[in-house]
């Protein structure tokens, strides 16, 4: 397996202004006002990214953040609690195919239009983090991208599902969800886009794959735990960007100390040279970051791992899994 490198160039073109909002969910109230609360800080971004004279491109949310209640907070996936199931299907909407005409979305798809209504709103680009997935016979954990027309350009159903055996907490996102079958990268007038979702920043290839086709950045909307977050989300991170030199982009919910799930929070954005450049901590708060071409091509310039890849030496890894070379 060859993995082409791609035409697009991510160290041409103009600087990206993003913002990862770090929207506290689940706490109290329900959908709507959960809704609400996105619109406000989206409506934020924008007016502060103008009141410092750099205006936001591109605005991200975390997964799961149309949750709702205080006993079920959303991205508590422990199926050991039954109620979750209803909860996540209370929540769960249908999500559209990209292209597909917004006259033509259901009428139960209320997280995605009003999504669509705030980049319209905006005039933002906006990931729109990821939201139960009512899907014709299953759910999926989907994630969405609008451009500042409110058309739905990307989705992404994640890939690799959060099963994890740990001595103090179980989870199983599988049983309740399905996992997607196909990566996503998407292309904006500023470059293009990888997108997936939390527990697959474990999986090294997605990043590997998007920067191989162009991508300046890799967004991650996510909902991390805090049994693992102090040691892995950080590091993980800080390695995707490095192996690839690409900027890579996290956005969590808030953590809520009270819940069954305590989310560990710190969206952040990580630059090619593996360096946090913006963080937060545990609270609300939106980050703001720039990711800038002429730092992509000064860092693969001073450490050309672009051109020293060794594609003759590797095996076909793909090959070698399914044990069909060695
Ligand atoms: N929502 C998730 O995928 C959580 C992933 C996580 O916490 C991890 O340790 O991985």
């Amino acid at each position: 397996m060859t993995i082409a490198a791609t035409t697009i160039d991510p160290t041409k073109g103009p600087k990206v202004n993003v913002a990862l909002i770090q929207i506290q969910a689940g706490k109290e109230g329900g959908k709507q006002d959960q809704i609400k609360r996105m619109r406000e800080l989206v409506v934020q971004a924008v007016k502060e990214g103008n009141d410092k004279s750099e205006p936001v491109h591109l605005i991200v949310l975390p997964e799961m953040w149309n949750g709702s209640t205080v006993s079920v907070p959303p991205a508590t996936y422990c199926l050991a609690d039954l109620q979750l199931h209803d909860e996540l299907l209370a929540n769960a909407e249908p999500v559209p195919e990209p292209g597909q005409a917004p006259s033509e979305w259901s009428p139960k798809s209320e997280t995605i239009r009003a999504l669509a209504d705030a980049a319209i709103e905006s005039k933002v680009w906006i990931i729109g983090g990821s939201v139960p997935e009512q899907g014709t016979d299953r759910l999926y954990n989907t994630a969405t991208v609008y451009s500042p027309e409110g058309e739905l350009i990307a989705k992404y159903r994640k890939t690799h599902l959060f099963d994890l055996c740990l001595p103090k907490m179980t989870y199983k996102e599988s049983d309740t969800f399905a996992p997607g079958d196909h990566l996503t990268t998407f292309d904006t007038p500023f470059g293009r886009f990888g997108l997936a979702i939390c527990y697959d920043l474990r999986f090294a290839e997605i990043a590997i794959l998007a920067s191989r086709k162009g991508c300046t950045a890799v967004f991650y909307p996510a909902a991390f735990n805090t049994h693992t977050g102090p040691l892995h989300w950080e590091l993980l991170q800080r390695g995707r960007a490095l192996d690839n030199q690409i900027y890579i982009a996290t956005c969590s919910c808030a953590r809520d100390e009270a819940a069954k799930y305590v989310i560990y929070g710190h969206s952040m954005a990580v630059s090619p040279m593996g360096k946090v450049i913006a963080t937060a901590e545990t609270e609300e708060k939106i980050v703001y970051a720039t990711f800038d071409p002429q730092h992509i091509a000064d860092t693969r310039a001073g450490i050309p791992l672009l051109t020293q890849r060794r594609f003759d030496l590797y095996p076909d890894i793909l090959a070698v899994s399914e044990g069909k070379a060695q």
